[in-house]
């Protein structure tokens, strides 16, 4: 397979970045009254605004043309039907079959995979009414009012953050904490105010073998076994989501307590399975078969939508259009919603995990840019800190602008002054203002023209950065599963072209084994300090004020 940058695709965009880089997006709209109608499509829903990007309608062709030549679709089809794409890993990736309601058996080396998947929801759903209707109950007999969630990354920020989400959807009566970090500040906090009788214990970890989820899980142990629990009554309030059962049952788990996972579905793109027990227990279990619904719709979007009209797919050329050609390092993410405030975090691990790469399967470095930085936050929070490097910076930062058009709380007219600032934004990042538009507003204000000249340019806003504005109608779960697989497709479809496998994170390996090693040696002094001299005076300092 060629690389991306041997495309005939790739020279052809290269050719007409150097005879479009400079075409201002203020003067395309000025040419043609018909820009926003060529450049916004709909996916289930869901409105796309990409008019104001840096692109014409030969870029729309070309970039296109570039995930034809790279194969998108093929290998799009090949992901659905359970091809291994996950070489390194040598793994099927069908994070896709959690959601499929098409009724359709999902093959994964020709064993169907459905039957276990609606196992798994079933005993889901069972297990949360249960716990909602008081059936299952703690040792005492009291109903489960607390739930502590344990797990980190992909075992931790999907459930967190959709649980935060859909704040306004949860059920009364039953609290969900989340505990990721290994510092023990965190869960001495959160165990301060959870009522031992009635808290359910759910740890998540798809490998069971993850330091910071596997030492929580034994400081709640300990915490439950110090304050009445006993060792018998574990069973009662402990259950736990893996793919290993055989380490969850080592550890003390009781066999009917765990609900399995699968190895082809990767931590960043899990909360569809089991590990989204805590969505379900936080929402309710129609709320997260909602949140499937709505990420099953945009799967068949993007499996059966040309990619004119594609939404995941445009998203994804429009980066590769930024990071490749533009020199774009980041891509900033800025919902509009208050209950959304957590979902740059989300993306940023299933989009920087998936594709901060830098070699192909094939054994190939790259010499060209992948996976950006992703990062961002809550509108209008960030008009009055980060935009100021958006507007004025000397970086391109590429936008998406997340606004649902109703609120869920209606409160005067608060929502109307939030999407007035979301589209506001975006209409100052695309036009800017110009020195002569800096200048006549000094006009009567008594300055020299010297001083004029000073000012002024500290004034101007260049514009011509690029957005897309993605509309929902509101955040219901539905919607929010298909903003999470729009993102999850968006990630896919720039990863076929670079060319990388976007589904192994050997990137975080290391940091593991060397941390360990490091824990050895801060805990017995007497292991020789045989590393760097900057990591051995660290672990040094660290020994003797600890002596
Ligand atoms: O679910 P596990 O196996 O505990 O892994 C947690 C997370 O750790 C990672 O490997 C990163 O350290 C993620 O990919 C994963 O989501």
């Amino acid at each position: 397979m060629a690389l991306f940058t041997e495309l005939k695709s790739f020279q052809a965009l290269k050719a007409h970045f150097e005879e479009t880089k400079n075409l201002h997006m203020r003067d395309l709209f000025a040419q043609d009254a018909e820009r926003f109608a060529k450049f916004s499509t709909t996916a289930c829903g869901i409105e796309l605004d990409y008019s104001k990007n840096r692109i014409t309608e030969e870029t729309k062709a070309l970039l296109l043309d570039l995930a034809r030549e790279a194969k998108v679709e093929e290998k799009r089809d090949g992901m659905f039907a359970g091809a291994r794409i996950n070489t390194s890993e040598d793994r099927a990736v069908l994070h896709t079959a959690l959601r499929n309601k098409s009724g359709k058996p999902v093959l994964c080396d020709g064993v169907d995979v459905m039957p276990e998947v609606q196992a798994t929801l079933a005993k889901m759903k069972a297990f949360v009414n249960e716990v909602h209707n008081g059936t299952r109950t703690g040792y005492t007999g009291k109903k489960f009012t607390d739930v502590l969630a344990i797990g980190i990354g992909g075992s931790f920020l999907g459930p967190k953050i959709m649980t935060e989400a859909l704040k306004p959807y949860r059920v009364d009566g039953i609290k969900v904490h989340f505990v990721a970090n290994v510092d023990g500040s965190h869960i001495h906090d959160v165990l301060a105010t959870l009522p031992i009788e009635s808290t359910l214990v759910l740890m998540s970890s798809k490998s069971f073998g993850t330091q910071e989820t596997l030492k929580n899980t034994e400081t709640a142990k300990e915490w439950f076994l110090a304050n009445g629990g006993k060792f018998e009554d574990i069973a009662k309030h402990f259950m736990c989501v893996s793919s290993n059962i055989k380490a969850a049952t080592d550890f003390g788990m009781d066999a009917d307590n765990i609900f399995p996972m699968w190895d082809w579905v990767g931590g960043r793109y899990s909360l569809w399975s089991a590990i989204g027990l805590p969505i379900a227990l936080a929402l309710g279990f129609d709320n997260f078969e909602a949140l499937l619904d709505g990420a099953y719709e945009m799967d068949q979007h993007f499996l059966n939508t040309p990619l004119e009209d594609n939404v995941p797919a445009l998203l994804g050329v429009l980066g590769v259009w930024y990071i490749n050609f533009f020199g774009a390092q980041s891509h900033v993410l800025l919902p509009y919603d208050h209950y959304l405030r957590g979902f740059p975090a989300y993306v940023q691990q299933l989009d920087m995990e998936s594709n901060g790469k830098s070699a192909t399967p094939t054994g190939d470095y790259l010499d060209y840019s992948t996976g950006p930085v992703i990062w961002g936050g809550e509108g209008t929070n960030g008009q009055h800190a980060f935009h100021q490097l958006i507007h004025q910076g000397t970086v391109l930062i590429p936008a998406d602008f997340i606004m649902p058009i109703h609120s869920q709380h209606e409160m005067s007219n608060h929502h109307a002054m939030l999407a007035s600032n979301c589209f506001g934004q975006t209409q100052a990042l695309m036009q800017g203002k110009t020195v002569e538009q800096v200048k006549a507003e000094f006009a009567g204000k008594g300055l020299t023209d010297e001083e004029i000249e000073k000012v002024a340019p500290q004034k101007v806003f260049e514009g011509n950065k690029p957005t897309n504005t993605i509309l929902v109608d509101k955040l219901t779960p539905k919607a929010l599963g298909q903003i999470i697989a729009m993102y999850e497709h968006k990630v896919f479809v720039q990863g076929i072209i670079w060319g990388i496998n976007s589904f192994d994170q050997w990137g975080v390996e290391l940091g593991k084994v060397l941390g360990n090693d490091v824990l050895a040696k801060l805990e017995d002094s007497s292991i020789e300090l045989n590393g760097d001299s900057s990591t051995n005076a660290l672990i040094e300092r660290f020994r003797n004020r600890n002596a």
